[in-house]
């Protein structure tokens, strides 16, 4: 039996095993209407929740902190680890109780493979939410109930011989070593691994690099998929928290996304191949782009930063995010649509789909990094030209191309390229002010403005300044002359304005309820906090709190928002084709 959290119920019926293609089975419905923002559930209990791999070890086990800074591995497996005591004892009670001689074994085997010369892959964390689920299974009636309804299209798996003979071989593996023997359980296993394919969501964590893990729970999974979804899941800790992004009225079914939805249609479809369906939602049958899909949003005009409609609650936040393209350009995006330039929906995917073979890892050399960028920007040629940089792979580039400044020391360009992000990327990709992905991208500015800053802080002589204006002597680095007009910009920051600005609108920019426990907004009340301390912080604290308090009805905090905000903003943002094209065609 589910308990499922007040103002939500589950509506349809399970779909019969055998039935191909699998029809849509149960929903998740929204007993009451639901304001944009909204928090319409917690789920704090999940079956299973774990870390993704690469950051297990530096994960705790328990409360999933990623920013922990003094874990201490498990005597005895040394394969969890923990930040206090306190969530090791609570992990032991949860699951570590069960795992911990298993983890202990796999160590053992895998050290005794290195020692062979081996490479020891660690296990994905599907599998050791299968070897969770095995073991729970093994000492709990509550727990196999629980699992019983979850669908797991065991049919339509079954009908993909390469990837079922995977899970069986899979299943296999972990059957051994949980020690479940037997034709009959090796067939579970294989059942509850296309359950965890199937039910099971990828939980994003860690602050800036956004790692997945597993995340599994019963009630949130009976949430079905649009690529147009009214609902977000928002993952801090041991929780996912089920946000509305759009309004959700009484009756209405409530979606979430599987997959990135702003990706192009082939790149949808070939990711929810994996869920055994086909997407109907209006962005697939009538393939919308980016821009199209923010036209259409019902959540577009929060983006004026005054909340439209009644207002549930007084404590609900005004979005103040007109730091993105004005409302007009949201509606009618800047983009060449007709005429020889206008790009079209084949030619971006053909983009799309040939830039998958250019995805390199971020750690690599400069210079493998800068080529990437180079052949990157000659794929996207027409999108360039149609302006069209919310279309992946064209926010890639810019992701590239930051990594790239930042690793050769070039902050000031850094910053101009993340001021274009929030700018030209993010309010197209996702129309929502409360989006983590446009509270980051206003982190990610405020972050680099401090590190853009080194360059004029010393004034017009020191070594940093001259290098930056290409005086900087035969041992200089050419890489890190910085565009004139951009050095300009930064050195007219100095008083922290933007930087505290952008700070306060991710602080004000969080959904409601729990956005205290939100990465992103505890930092930022975490550095306002500390600017707050500082002596003499008191005049641009105050302004920023008139213009808070006032955003559109007062001139002077209009003056104020223009100034300090859009015009180093619009400045910096508008020379970044010109730093691209510089950085894709200097011999350096
Ligand atoms: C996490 S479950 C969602 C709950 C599921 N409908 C049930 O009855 O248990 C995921 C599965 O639901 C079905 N599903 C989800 N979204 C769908 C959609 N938009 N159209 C058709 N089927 C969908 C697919 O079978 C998918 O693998």
């Amino acid at each position: 039996m589910l308990r499922l959290p007040p103002g939500l119920e589950i509506r349809g019926e399970k779909a019969a095993p055998d039935v191909l293609p699998r029809p849509r089975g149960r929903g998740l419905f929204a007993k009451r209407r639901f304001e944009p923002g909204e928090e319409i559930a917690v789920f704090s209990e999940p079956m299973v929740v774990l870390p993704a791999e690469p950051n297990a070890k530096d994960t705790c086990s328990y409360c999933l902190d990623p920013y922990s800074e003094s874990l201490k591995l498990c005597a005895a497996c040394r394969a969890a680890a923990y930040c206090t005591p306190a969530c090791q004892r609570k992990h032991w009670g949860t699951i570590h109780k069960f795992e911990c001689k298993l983890l202990k074994a796999d160590s053992a085997s895998s050290a005794t493979r290195s020692a062979n010369g081996a490479t020891s892959q660690p296990l994905p964390a599907a599998l050791r939410a299968l070897k969770q689920l095995i073991l729970q299974c093994l000492n709990s009636a509550d727990v196999r109930a629980a699992i019983e309804p979850l669908e797991g299209n065991v049919s339509a798996f079954r009908a993909k011989p390469e990837l079922w003979k995977e899970f069986e071989s899979q299943a296999a593996m972990v059957c051994k070593a949980a020690s479940w023997s037997g034709d009959e359980n090796a067939a579970k296993a294989v059942e509850l691994l296309c359950r965890i394919h199937t039910s099971a969501i990828s939980r994003r964590s860690k602050g800036d690099d956004f790692a997945t893990g597993i995340f599994l729970d019963t009630t949130l999974s009976m949430a079905n998929h649009s690529c147009l979804p009214n609902a977000i899941v928002v993952f801090t800790g041991r929780s996912a928290f089920l946000r509305a992004q759009h309004p959700i009225a009484a009756g209405e079914e409530i979606t979430i996304s599987y997959t990135e939805c702003t990706e192009p249609l082939s790149a949808r479809k070939q990711k929810l191949d994996k869920y055994n369906f086909e997407c109907d939602c209006r962005r697939c049958r009538e393939n919308l782009d980016n821009y199209q899909a923010t036209q259409i949003s019902p959540v577009l005009s929060l983006n004026t930063g005054v909340h439209p409609g009644p207002m549930p609650s007084p404590a609900l936040p005004r979005y103040i995010s007109s730091i993105g393209p004005s409302i007009d350009m949201l509606r009618n995006p800047p983009i060449v649509r007709q005429g020889p330039d206008a790009v079209t929906p084949q030619q971006a995917e053909d983009i799309y789909i040939a830039s998958r073979e250019l995805i390199i890892p971020q750690d690599v050399d400069d210079d493998v990094l800068l080529q990437n960028v180079r052949d990157l920007w000659h794929l996207c040629a027409p999108l360039i030209k149609a302006k069209r940089w919310a279309d992946e792979p064209l926010p890639e580039l810019i992701t590239v191309a930051t990594t790239y400044c930042n690793r050769i020391e070039n902050y000031p360009h850094q910053l101009a390229l993340a001021c274009f992000g929030i700018q030209h990327i993010d309010p197209y990709m996702f129309p929502a002010p409360f989006s983590v992905w446009r509270n980051m991208g206003l982190m990610n500015v405020a972050k680099t403005i401090s590190l853009a800053l080194s360059v004029v802080l010393f004034g017009d002589d020191s070594e940093l300044a001259r290098e930056a204006r290409g005086e900087g002597g035969p041992f200089a680095d050419p890489r890190r002359i910085v565009h004139p007009r951009v050095l300009d910009v930064v050195s007219s920051l100095t008083d922290n304005l933007l930087h505290l600005a952008l700070m306060a609108m991710v602080g004000n920019n969080g959904p409601l309820g729990h956005s205290e426990d939100w990465l992103v907004i505890k930092y930022a009340q975490f550095q306002m906090d500390k600017y707050a301390s500082l002596p003499g912080s008191g005049v641009a604290l105050d302004l920023i709190r008139t213009w808070f308090e006032n955003p559109y009805q007062v001139q002077e905090a209009e003056e104020f928002f223009d100034e300090n905000i859009m015009e180093p903003l619009n400045q910096l943002s508008a020379l970044v084709p010109e730093i691209l094209e510089k950085m894709v065609t200097e011999d350096i």
